[in-house]
């Protein structure tokens, strides 16, 4: 299913939630909407799902215009943050509820819907736990039910806002890898929302970055870390440390770092931005001096102090650095605007 999205308008008193979003879903995708929260991420989402109306603009779902598809012929599941389950209802019934409500024509006969659920089960790896009542869950396995709940109408879009946001982060990532896997076994097309730029960044094939009701940019994780289309985008992702500089030349030149290329950049005052792979602390006399040293999951992180900054960088192989020993600091990549 592909879902393209144009011109899409959704204002509430006066607030353009929703401001011109463009966006276009290829069959298969993942695509993760990140942004600050207030950007229209939600809004976005739900009126896909046919439970927010737009004032203006299209959505198409494989082709197809939505605007007079009432939500529940759309074919889309939906899981939300907070999107609580049926607490009188047992998990099998909490499953099977969005077939029993179909209508009798097309709705599957009780057996059929029994072993549907069991399938659903399986699935979400819940085998044998259809009699329990929601309350006797862990809120990792209450996802996963929201998650079969969501599946049992066989969308082919998945619409996910914050699906594991309430959760602790080990469980979190362990169900997101998981939903990936969900997702790819399933063909599915999905729209995750995140404001974790982590989860987004590992999880999607492309990541819409959304500010003030647009989208300003869609791209797959390695071309948004490496080309962010404007000096917001490159402050949201990667960690990214923000420095002055002065653009000359086609240099960028930094008050205490060595100068970087700025291809294409206008002269004068700029902006840059620096992820912590992209400055790389060595042993020597220089300018710079190592003020922290850390072990994260990606290995090791030091804090280096140059000028009036603190940066973060990592270390040359092989180098042990101690706290307060003098370095040099070499810049290997840098994203700068004009400021
Ligand atoms: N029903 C509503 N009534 C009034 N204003 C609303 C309504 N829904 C959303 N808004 C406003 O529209 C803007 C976009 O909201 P939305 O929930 O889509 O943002 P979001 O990116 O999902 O935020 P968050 O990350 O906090 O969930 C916000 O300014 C919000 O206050």
């Amino acid at each position: 299913m592909t879902i393209v999205v144009s011109e899409l308008r959704r204002r509430f008193g006066g607030v353009a939630a929703l401001d011109g979003v463009e966006l276009s879903v290829r069959s298969g995708e993942f695509v993760a909407l990140l942004g600050a929260s207030g950007s229209g991420k939600t809004t976005l989402l739900r009126a896909l799902a046919g439970l927010e109306f737009p004032d203006a603009g299209r959505i198409l779902i494989d082709g197809r215009d939505m605007a007079s598809v009432p939500a529940r012929a759309r074919g889309i599941g939906f899981v939300f943050q907070n999107y609580a389950l049926f607490r009188h209802m047992t998990v099998a019934g909490n499953i099977g509820f969005g077939l029993r409500i179909r209508p009798w024509r097309s709705r599957p006969s009780r057996a059929e819907i029994a072993r549907r659920v069991e399938e659903l089960l399986e699935l979400v790896r819940l085998p044998g736990l259809g009699g329990r009542y929601p309350d006797q869950l862990s809120g990792g396995q209450r996802q996963r039910v929201a998650l079969a709940r969501a599946l049992a109408i066989e969308p082919r879009v998945l619409l996910l806002d914050e699906p594991f946001g309430a959760l602790d982060a080990t469980v979190r990532r362990e169900l997101r890898l998981w939903l990936r896997g969900l997702h790819d076994r399933l063909g599915l097309t999905s729209l995750f929302v995140t404001h974790d730029q982590d989860e987004a960044l590992e999880l999607a094939d492309r990541v819409a970055v959304m500010r003030d009701g647009r989208v300003v940019q869609c791209d797959t994780p390695e071309a948004l870390l490496a080309r962010p289309a404007d000096a917001g985008v490159a402050g949201f992702l990667g960690d990214a440390a923000r420095l002055g500089c002065e653009v000359r030349g086609g240099m960028a030149w930094f008050a205490a770092l060595p100068p970087v290329p700025a291809e294409g950049v206008a002269e004068g005052q700029a902006v840059a931005f620096l992820r912590p792979v992209d400055l790389l602390a060595e042993p020597g006399e220089g300018e710079a001096r190592v003020a922290a040293s850390r072990q994260d999951g990606r290995g090791v992180r030091l804090t280096v102090a140059v000028g009036e900054s603190l940066l973060e960088a990592v270390p040359a192989p092989g180098w042990q650095p101690r706290r307060g020993e003098a370095c040099r600091v070499r810049v290997l990549a840098a994203r700068v605007f004009p400021a």
